[in-house]
């Protein structure tokens, strides 16, 4: 590794710090993004070394070519996979591609930045123009409806990373340069933001769709994405923030930063509000870091090594038919007619967690899809749609968790059309819900116990003959009024039965028929028990 000294140094300011949130409205906040996007391509940007996901905890300096640390007389030669990717963000966004873009050098010294320049795009971006929107009803912020503009993306290389270490004598910098060279996208926003739920509902909405066209894993935490704020107070200079690794040191630097400029200007100290400036995160305050860099700083010139990217219309064209349906567009599929989702569960249908590795969001929408649509061909049109939501995406996918059998396995024992089937079991009344999960259960975990080997089709009614979970349909009353006097005689007594009866402990009741179910296994519908129990102790309410 190579080693440099730490040149930076930390400036502090006291401000007072308020958890309530302190936005006011003649401090009229407004913020614009930065965000640095990690492509997860095969290669680097101008280099043939892997791009690997995984270079944060792989041996240091293992994934670099002789370009990657600008070893004299290396020359770039760009990556086209970068360019795809680049082109299929833009559309999504509705950017204008520029049929013409070029590359340009940004000097700066630092360690992790060896050809002592970046390459980036500052005279011709790749793309101009876009928007994000935000909506009240699919992403919670206070307005209805609130386009966030986009000015520019632009592509660029990732430098290395410095890992700081104190010396008694000194700070060592030990320089990684698995990362430099690798392929970013720096999305820049208009400050069009003026409050903080947007910030959010923006980080989150680009973070899914980054996820969703597969260009980037979207990680803050591994720093796949990286956010600057810049923010500013009604017409005072903006300040740009850094060093903000995940969404609540986004929020609470903002938080602080805004409180700050709050009390710069109310203790009439506007001085240092008049020139940009660049500020960091330690984790509970902003400190300045430096004066905000100008153009002329950064002596932007055209890469000469670099030709012009020249895309022909039909390129654009072409890869615009490769975007896939949208997010939002899914979203709002998923919650209208026939499926009525809530957007709860149309989110577990669009959105990658990244924390579930059972399914993938596309994968389970399609199968929810089919079952859906085989479930409608085999039972009426009529209440259908709320049978394969809660049996796919609550209880099925709980099964799957907690059994840890991947989707794309269980599929091949349960495809949709017998998803269906088993839907339709439910439906009319065959086997009641507890029978059905037991059913379910069953049937998943003598698959996970054959190591998912046994790809045998369930036979449904082979199984429920076996364990008796036919429905019992027909009551016969006097059986019934045996069955639940026996429950009243073991769980209650004569203060439990007054404040039942008189309506004062209304939730007594529901005790009793769960006691009715379990006993019954849930083979007696709950409502047979409610009329039952009312009967008997002479319920009036
Ligand atoms: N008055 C303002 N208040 C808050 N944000 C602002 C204001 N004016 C501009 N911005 C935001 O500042 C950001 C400027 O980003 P841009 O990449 O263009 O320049 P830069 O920060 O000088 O460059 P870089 O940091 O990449 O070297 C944009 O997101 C823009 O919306
Ligand atoms: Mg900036
Ligand atoms: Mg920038």
């Amino acid at each position: 590794m190579l080693r440099f000294a730490r040149c930076y140094s930390l400036a502090r300011t006291k401000v007072t710090r308020n958890k309530s949130t302190p936005f006011r409205p003649e401090y009229a906040l407004k913020c614009g993004l930065e965000i640095h996007t990690q492509l997860s391509t095969r290669n680097k940007l101008f280099s043939q070394s892997t791009n690997s996901t995984t270079s944060l905890v792989d041996a240091p300096n293992q994934h670099t070519s002789f370009y990657d640390i600008a070893l004299p007389g290396t020359q770039p030669v760009l990556n086209m996979e970068a360019i795809l990717f680049a082109m299929k963000l833009s559309l999504a966004l509705e950017s204008q591609v520029n049929s013409v873009s070029q590359f340009d050098r940004k000097h700066y010294f630092y360690g992790d930045q060896p050809q002592g320049y970046q390459v980036t795009q500052h005279y011709r971006p790749f793309a101009q123009g876009g928007k994000i929107n935000l909506s009240k009803e699919l992403d919670g912020i206070d307005e209805l409806s609130k386009d966030i503009g986009i000015l520019q993306l632009q592509i660029e290389q990732d430098t290395g990373k410095s890992h700081y270490t104190d010396t008694e004598k000194d700070v060592i910098t030990l320089v990684d340069l698995n990362r430099s060279n690798v392929p970013l996208i720096e999305l820049v926003t208009k400050p069009d933001f003026s409050d903080i739920k947007q910030v959010k509902a923006f980080i989150k909405k680009y973070q899914n769709l980054v996820r969703h066209l597969h260009i980037s894993s979207g990680d803050l935490e591994t720093g796949a994405m990286r956010v600057d704020v810049n923010l500013s107070i009604n017409e005072f200079a903006r300040v740009e923030l850094k060093n903000l690794p995940n969404t609540s040191s986004i929020i609470d630097a903002i938080k602080y930063e805004y409180q700050r400029q709050v009390e710069l200007i109310t203790g009439g100290e506007t001085s240092s509000l008049m020139e940009p400036e660049t500020r960091g995160w330690t984790g509970s305050s902003t400190v300045k870091l430096r004066s905000k860099e100008t153009t002329i700083d950064y002596r932007y010139m055209p890469d000469p090594e670099l030709p012009y990217i020249n895309l022909a219309p039909d390129v654009i064209s072409g890869v615009k038919r490769l975007i896939p349906q949208l997010p939002d567009d899914i979203m709002r599929m998923l919650m209208n007619k026939p499926y009525h989702l809530s957007l709860k569960d149309a989110k577990i249908l669009t959105y990658n967690s990244n924390q579930n590795d059972m399914y993938n969001h596309e994968a389970l929408r399609t199968y929810y899809l089919d079952t859906f649509c085989e479930f409608s061909r085999l039972v009426d049109k009529d209440g259908s749609a709320k049978l394969p939501t809660s049996w796919i995406i609550h209880e099925f996918l709980g099964d799957l968790n907690k059994l840890q059998i991947p989707l794309t396995n269980a599929q091949e024992i349960l495809p949709p059309a017998v998803f269906a089937q088993f839907l339709r079991l439910l439906h009319v009344e065959t086997i009641s819900p507890t029978s059905g999960k037991l059913l379910l259960f069953h049937i998943l975990e003598n698959f996970k116990k054959s190591n998912c080997q046994d790809l045998s089709v369930p036979n449904f009614s082979k199984l429920i003959k076996k364990f008796g979970l036919h429905a019992i349909n027909k009551v016969n009353s006097q059986e019934l009024t045996e069955f639940c006097n026996d429950i009243i005689a073991q769980h209650t007594d004569d203060t439990f039965k007054q404040n039942l009866v008189s309506g004062k402990k209304k939730t007594s009741l529901k005790f009793l028929i769960g006691q009715g179910m379990r006993q019954s296994q849930g083979r007696i519908k709950a409502s047979e028990f409610e009329k039952k129990f009312k009967e008997i102790l002479n319920i009036q309410w």
